[in-house]
């Protein structure tokens, strides 16, 4: 249909307008970059990136290895341009003019550890990639990966405050495998096809702050409170069940890349003007007395375009919703406190 269309337009100033004007309003052009594009996590997100047509360019940044990894997904016969950069001297490159920047960099856990086990070495990465991002893609929608998520989204915040661009619209904590697990795990006990669930999935990223909120799940099943309570258990323990069944070989990666991608695909159509994006995420939020929420969230041209109300909670929700404030407060007060010292 594009090609018909050029060919019969007479002059070729007309042709190129109708080229930009038909692509601009199609599919715009979009940088979309990885940090720790060759991880665990990085290589299967690159791979599926790459097969986004909403993406017109990937950038892969590691601190090792990238080249073989952009020269391996830039094989494939997609719609985007894939540069690798590696080492901090080409994390300029790698950020500039990015539209949309996904960090999964940073350890993972081994078993025995929590999420926070991992603060001490991760808060440094993220603080140091927080710093780039503020200097060469101030505009970028942010999608952080890193734990412990619940304390390295502040310290993204307040990186960002100091640098004097922090946009609070722009800065997701990923929990989209909270919603991922959610979902597989009700499809089983209600016995519906999965692909038809409906799962929010509240507060933060660890243990108990991972509140799933069945008593919304579409479509509806009679489930036991017994059975409520054990999903919800396996929701929150999702993260180490993996990490234990990988038995010191790193947490979750591949479940991990496509809940990344998949929430990466949201906000890219929320960039691009598509109505009614909603996802779970872990924002700047008004909606409780914390300064950070994860909730459903409209996306849109600029982001947040709307943090959604928590809606009817069951007495057994309210009761995790009030059991997860201490430790989510916590964790969000050491990562302001980590960024500011
Ligand atoms: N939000 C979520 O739901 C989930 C978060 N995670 C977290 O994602 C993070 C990454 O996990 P994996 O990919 O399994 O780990 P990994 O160790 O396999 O990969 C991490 C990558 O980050 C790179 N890296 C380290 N420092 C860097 C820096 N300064 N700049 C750029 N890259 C850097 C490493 O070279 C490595 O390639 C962990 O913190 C993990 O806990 C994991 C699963 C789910
Ligand atoms: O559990 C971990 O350490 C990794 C993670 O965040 C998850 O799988 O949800």
């Amino acid at each position: 249909m594009f090609r018909s269309v050029i060919v019969r337009s007479s002059s070729s100033a007309k042709q190129s307008l109708l080229r930009r004007s038909f692509s601009s309003s199609s599919v715009p052009e979009r940088k979309v970059a990885i940090l720790g594009a060759a991880g665990g996590i990085g290589q299967p997100l690159a791979l599926l990136m790459k097969l986004n047509p909403l993406v017109s360019s990937l950038s892969l940044f590691d601190i090792a290895n990238t080249p073989g990894v952009a020269a391996d997904v830039g094989h494939i016969n997609t719609r985007s341009e894939v540069v690798g950069y590696m080492g901090d001297d080409e994390l300029a490159k790698a950020l500039e003019g990015a539209d949309l920047v996904i960090i999964p960099a940073g350890v993972p856990r081994k078993p025995g550890m929590t999420r926070d086990d991992l603060f001490n070495i991760n808060a440094g990465i993220v603080k140091n990639l927080s710093s780039a991002i503020a200097k060469y893609c101030p505009h970028a929608l942010v999608n952080m990966i890193s734990n412990p998520v619940n304390s390295t989204v502040p310290i993204a915040a307040e990186i960002f405050k100091k640098a004097g661009m922090y946009d609070e619209k722009k800065l997701f904590g990923v929990t989209t495998l909270d919603v991922v697990r959610a979902k597989t795990f009700y499809a089983g006990k209600a016995n519906v096809p999965v692909a038809e669930v409906n799962v929010p999935v509240i507060g933060g990223h660890a243990g108990v702050t991972i509140l799933p909120l069945f008593s919304q799940a579409t479509p509806q099943a009679n489930l036991s409170a017994d059975v409520l309570t054990a999903l919800t258990k396996r929701t929150q323990d999702g993260g180490t069940e993996v990490v234990e069944a990988k038995a010191g070989k790193g947490s979750a990666t591949l479940s991990m890349a496509y809940a990344g991608a998949l929430f990466a695909d949201a906000c890219l159509k929320g960039l691009n003007g598509v109505p009614d994006v909603v996802e779970c995420s872990y924002v700047q939020s008004t909606i409780t007395e914390l300064p950070f929420f994860a909730s459903k969230v409209r996306l849109g041209k600029n982001g947040v375009e709307e943090v959604l109300d928590l809606g009817p909670l069951s007495d057994f929700e309210k009761e995790g919703l009030e059991a997860l404030k201490p430790e989510l407060k916590s964790s969000i007060e050491k990562g302001v406190k980590f960024a500011n010292q």
